[in-house]
């Protein structure tokens, strides 16, 4: 595969390409070859990038003719009369426009079963819920990052542009040849185990456990695995996209910086071949041929662009006088709903973190909310389940479902010696929560690796009740 200077450049191209100083071919990027490749910094800014120097257009979007015999092409990730504060688009420069592919029909893979937004229409357990990790594909069975994905949970969909899907994914199999898009939603990817390496059309993004991937609506990406295997979960947004929270009191640093979220700098490939693209569209999967890999992007501008960032570098804030805080301090991103504070999703964290309060009972308390809580664990453990909530697993608490600290838990932080604080090293729990329920699929009710006995966890809560006589 070249990635650069098609047989049609002219001898123009040719001299930039070589004069280039910033090229950064897709091929280099993914033989490792250009380990810095390097990232832009910045939530939500207007980039500007281009793997070959003067590929962009000066002070216009759509001049008559692109630099390199390149074809201009607008995404636009909002209303066009959106605010200009929540206004999202970017300028693509490509060898090839996007609307160049082959008929769709539907898709039928592994995936078309597995993952949909089939939520399930009928009566919805208010029960908590738990899995442990979903089982990676056998060698006999390859499956790549979408024939890999496998539907939780979810509510609202791509019609009502509100709401979200929960996916799993188990993957042992690159993305060859292939290429990816959701029209329905933008993608929240975190990995759990093994790294991914994702291709997209504005750059590429490297991704191991304990970072996110966000993907924008229609962006067109592959997935290749470095590790071999890779399993993770994915959040599809359906509604408003995914954004920093304001700060309030906290002031103008912590929780999730600004300067902590990266977004790749161009990259392209000029490949041509028998390839295939897969959508996602209105809940199914669809496929059609395509002559060229739609990653073809040399150059763009704007601030509607896939991101990646560390959840290790969240700055966590806490109580440092008593009480267990709610969640909301530790939100890292949010999709905001109609109703102002409160969110279609809130992406919240538990890192490492110190706790010091006093005359307290440190860990979760037992509550119910009036939103839903999907649950995963990244790494190590969750400080309110002791036991059987396994790095890869997750759980699913519905609206005012009772949960919080498993009877192990509740009994050993009743007892803790505060005078210490407890130093929580070693962990990175989240949550996907949603104003709205989030329902269960039938396959995920009936999966074997739902924890049917999920329930006992709590029932060796003690009567500890003594009433002055
Ligand atoms: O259920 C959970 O474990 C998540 C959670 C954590 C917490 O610290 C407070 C409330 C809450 O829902
Ligand atoms: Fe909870």
């Amino acid at each position: 595969m070249t990635s650069h200077a098609s047989g049609a450049a002219d001898a123009a191209t040719e001299r930039a390409i070589e004069n280039a100083e910033n090229v950064i071919p897709l091929a280099e990027a993914r033989s490792g070859r250009v380990p810095t490749r390097g990232y832009m910094s910045g939530f939500g800014n207007e980039f500007a990038t281009e793997a070959i120097p003067g590929t962009l257009p000066v002070g216009r979007n759509s001049p008559q003719r692109v630099a390199y015999g390149l074809y201009a092409e607008q995404i636009s990730g909002t209303a066009f009369t959106a605010p200009r504060g929540e206004n999202r688009r970017s300028w693509l420069y490509r060898i090839r426009p996007a609307a160049m592919h082959g008929t769709f029909a539907l898709y039928e893979g592994p995936a078309t079963a597995t993952f949909h937004n089939d939520f399930h229409a009928g009566p919805v357990t208010p029960d908590q819920l738990r899995w442990s990790p979903l089982p990676l594909p056998g060698a006999e069975a390859p499956r790549d990052f979408v024939d890999g994905l496998f539907t939780v949970a979810g509510n609202g969909g791509p019609a009502a542009q509100t709401g979200l899907g929960v996916h799993l994914y188990a993957a042992n199999r690159d993305m060859d040849g292939r290429y990816f898009y959701d029209a329905d939603g933008e993608l929240l990817i975190v990995p759990q185990q093994g790294r991914l390496h994702i291709e997209t059309e504005l750059g590429v993004l490297d991704v191991e456990p304990q970072e996110i991937a966000v993907i924008p609506r229609g962006v067109r990406f592959a997935v290749t695995l470095p590790d071999g295997a890779a399993r993770g979960y994915v959040c599809e947004n359906f509604g408003a996209m995914l954004r920093l929270p304001d700060l309030g009191p906290i002031g103008s640093n912590g929780l999730a910086n600004p300067r902590d979220f990266l977004t790749p700098h161009a990259a392209f490939e000029d490949r041509e071949g028998e390839l295939e693209l897969i959508a996602k569209f209105q809940g199914h999967l669809w496929r059609a041929d395509i002559a060229h890999s739609p990653l073809d992007v040399v150059g763009w501008h704007g601030n509607y662009a896939p991101y990646k960032y560390d959840l290790r570098h969240f700055n966590a804030i806490g109580s440092i006088s008593f009480d267990h805080p709610d969640p909301s301090i530790f939100l890292v991103l949010h999709s905001a709903s109609d109703t102002p504070g409160t969110s279609n999703i809130d992406f919240v964290i538990f890192p490492p973190r110190t706790l010091a309060m006093q005359d307290t009972f440190r860990p979760p308390w037992f509550h119910r909310n009036i939103a839903s809580e999907f649950m995963g664990l990244v790494h190590g453990a969750y400080d309110a389940k002791a036991e059987g909530f396994a790095p890869g697993g997750c759980s699913l608490h519905n609206s005012m479902t009772g949960h919080g600290p498993d009877a192990a838990t509740f009994e050993k932080a009743s007892h803790a010696d505060l005078s210490k604080p407890d130093v929580i090293r070693d962990t990175m729990a989240f949550m996907f929560e949603s104003r709205s329920v989030i329902r269960p699929t039938r396959q995920a009710l009936d999966a074997e690796h739902r924890q049917r006995d999920y329930q006992a966890c709590w029932s060796g809560l003690r009567k500890h009740f003594s009433p002055p006589p």
